[in-house]
């Protein structure tokens, strides 16, 4: 972990035991297997892939919301380090200040009860980070106004709000203690597209005023390409590349990171018989495929895929992929324009 790191994940693993058996161990769900990656200081760091890639349950696991099987997560904000893995309570409580959600769906996230100003005070209140309601409401108006709120849309209840406005009120509770670490996990993908582009200028924004660090959870990789700084791409618990966002779009390297690519909907109608569909179901993390996860669904399979698991290989500068045939592949590959 270098000095302008602030998460570093070591082989992370994250596995639910399910149901029970009366004879033998009850089968194991491995949601994330082994995942190591480092998200520096201050990087709009996107986490791609399909439903059931184990995104949310990474993300959770850097929360410290889901109970960590193996591995360690390092967490260094130049003022504090803990492994996330083995933190204690006293920690954790102060953590939960520095590290926060946002959720997916802004219409379930807020109470119908709570005025939005009570909505964003509780976690102030909670974390007992202020002490007067004065202090309180300075606070809340503060970041109200950051995230386009005014003093009239303080005293309302959230079923007066719009989808758009409702995610700026879950954005607002998220950053009123100023955390140093966000994990969005989907936070536009209720919005309509217009809504969306709003609310990402709004999280950039602020990321950049507030010196944020984000782990940007979306299986739509073409808000990532206009958001983030760095891209990993999930399958089946388990990373299969890591780039700066413009060599994962300009030179993808897995046939996995390819197929997401180009089942991005292209304006040009010369693009329209290229995409590379993606074939079948993802299998069940409760029972994956040996070798290569992917290679069930991967048009470039050979034997070696279905036996050997692929190594970790730097491709290029900052850019890593887990595919024995990611050089002969390459030279397939056809760009794709970043944003
Ligand atoms: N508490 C749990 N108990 C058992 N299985 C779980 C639990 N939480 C998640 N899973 C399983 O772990 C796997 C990964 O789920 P996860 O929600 O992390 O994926 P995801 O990539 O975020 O997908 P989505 O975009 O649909 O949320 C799925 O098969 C899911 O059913």
């Amino acid at each position: 972990m270098t000095s302008s790191t602030h998460i570093s994940v070591k082989d992370i693993g994250v596995h639910f035991t399910l149901g029970r058996r009366l004879i033998g161990k009850p089968p194991v769900l491995r949601a994330v297997d082994g995942v190591s990656l480092d998200i520096p200081k201050g990087c709009f760091f996107g986490l791609v892939g399909e439903s059931g890639s184990g995104k949310t349950t990474l993300g959770r696991a850097m929360l410290k919301a889901v109970p960590i099987t193996t591995g360690h997560i390092k967490y260094d904000d130049g003022d504090v380090q803990y492994d996330i893995a083995t933190i204690g309570k006293d920690e954790l409580k102060d953590y939960r200040s520095r590290a926060q959600l946002i959720f997916q769906d802004p219409y379930a996230a807020l109470s119908p009860r709570m005025t939005v100003r009570d909505i964003i005070a509780e976690p102030l209140e909670v974390m007992g980070i202020t002490k007067t309601r004065e202090e309180t409401d300075n606070r809340v108006r503060e970041i109200a106004a950051k995230c386009r709120l005014n003093l009239e849309h303080l005293r309302r209840f959230p079923h007066a709000f719009s989808g758009g406005q409702r995610q700026r009120i879950s954005i607002a509770r998220a950053l009123v203690c100023e955390p140093k670490f966000i994990v969005a996990d989907e936070s536009v993908a209720a919005l309509d597209v217009s809504i969306q582009a709003d609310i990402l200028n709004l999280l950039k924004q602020l990321q950049q005023d507030m010196d944020i660090t984000f782990l940007f959870i979306s299986h739509d990789l073409s808000v990532v390409a206009h958001t983030c700084d760095h891209v990993a791409v999930m399958y089946l618990g388990r990373l299969v590349e890591t780039a700066p966002t413009r060599s994962l779009f300009n030179a993808p390297r897995h046939p996995y990171t390819k197929a997401l690519l180009s089942a991005i909907p292209s304006l040009d109608p010369d693009d329209a018989g290229r995409a590379q569909r993606l074939s079948g179901e993802i299998p069940s993390p409760a029972n994956p495929p040996d070798g290569c996860r992917f290679h069930t669904r991967c048009p470039h399979a050979r034997e070696k895929c279905k036996i050997d698991v692929p190594k970790w290989r730097q491709m290029a500068d900052e850019h890593f992929v887990s595919c024995h045939y990611a050089e002969e592949l390459a030279e397939a590959s056809e760009p794709v324009p970043a944003g």
